[in-house]
């Protein structure tokens, strides 16, 4: 099949290709492995593209889509099925090649040749799928300050915290922090909804990964529930050390609210707006509804893939 710039694609296993995630070094191996696999490949030639490329790719006939780069990439592929409508009709994979590969990892997939084998001989799990207002996030939403740009954000900071990275980066870099002040409206069908209202440093409203205190950050990701944190601002926060913002982040504290919910809106106070980071992909917001569509995505899992890795249903 030739498509419209006249390029080849095979009609229904596609990788898309972010040639920029991660250090790079991913571009050759994905391409050979694509081809002596016969899949066709579209790889994207600036940030918007890769949902774009992935309607493209459905519209043509593909049920199979591989997101090749880093967790934007997946978080890109999967904006492209919902935009195309295909979240019943597609298999999204996952070739690892970014910086963090949160996703991946959750999935049970450590390697390139690990994501094209879950693709052909692997199993198909139906995982949640979270939404902010009409945009789909796999791993996690977390709003918090203006996030600085990702480019001064360490890749290791990245690594070990993912999205949260970027609040991270900004609490240690910004002079005085007073919280964002806001309330989180979380709604349990069996309990009715319950009000938290107050300064906030973060929100961090987990899908596929939490954010616990030590232990494992893979989350159950079958059950349609959201591991929510939001760890409170108490007003009179300075410059932080790394350690000391770390562990706002890495323990459990007074400052510390845990909630597991389907859904849940956080609305910021007047004359303030939050940054909300969708799998890394950043935005700015005043009020967001986040919902957990359950087991709305089919996914190649890998062999370390553990449907409730924390144990009886956590
Ligand atoms: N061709 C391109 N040129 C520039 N930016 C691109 C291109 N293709 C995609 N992008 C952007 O690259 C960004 C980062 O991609 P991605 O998250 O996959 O990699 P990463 O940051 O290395 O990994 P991770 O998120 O796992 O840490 C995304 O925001 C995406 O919009």
């Amino acid at each position: 099949m030739v498509n419209e710039s006249g390029s080849e694609t095979s009609a229904e296993s596609v990788v898309v290709l972010n040639p920029v995630s991660g250090d790079g070094t991913h571009v050759d191996p994905v391409r050979e492995q694509s081809a002596v696999r016969g899949y066709g490949v579209r790889e994207t030639e600036s940030a918007g593209d890769t949902a774009s490329l992935t309607k493209e790719a459905i519209d043509a006939g593909a049920t199979e889509i591989l997101a090749a780069g880093g967790d934007g990439t997946v978080n890109g592929v999967v904006s492209g099925v919902v935009e195309a409508d295909a979240l019943d009709a597609v298999t999204v994979g996952v070739l690892p090649c970014g910086t963090g590969n949160d996703f991946a990892e959750n999935v049970g997939i450590s390697d390139i040749e690990q994501g094209f084998d879950a693709v052909e001989t692997g199993e198909r799990r139906r995982i949640d799928l979270g939404f902010a207002d009409e945009a789909p996030f796999v791993n996690s939403c977390v709003g918090g300050l203006t996030a600085e740009s990702s480019a001064e954000t360490d890749p290791d900071l990245k690594d070990r915290f993912g999205s949260l990275a970027y609040v991270i980066t900004t609490l240690k870099t910004i002079p005085s922090f007073d919280g964002i002040r806001m309330t989180v409206t979380l709604s349990d069908e069996a309990d009715g909804p319950s009000v938290w209202s107050g300064s906030a440093i973060a929100v961090l409203i987990g899908n596929a990964r939490r954010f616990p205190p030590g232990g494992s950050t893979a989350a159950n990701v079958e059950d349609g529930r959201f591991d929510v944190t939001v760890v409170e601002g108490d007003g009179s926060m300075g410059l932080l050390e790394t350690g000391t913002v770390e562990r706002l982040f890495t323990q459990d504290t007074e400052r510390t609210h845990r909630f597991r919910v389907p859904s849940l809106d956080v609305e910021v106070h007047a004359d303030e707006s939050a940054a909300f980071s969708l799998d890394g992909e950043v935005v700015e917001r005043t009020a967001l509804s986040v919902r957990a569509r359950q087991q709305a995505l089919d996914v190649a899992v890998g062999p370390g893939y553990d449907p409730d890795p924390a144990g009886a249903g956590k």
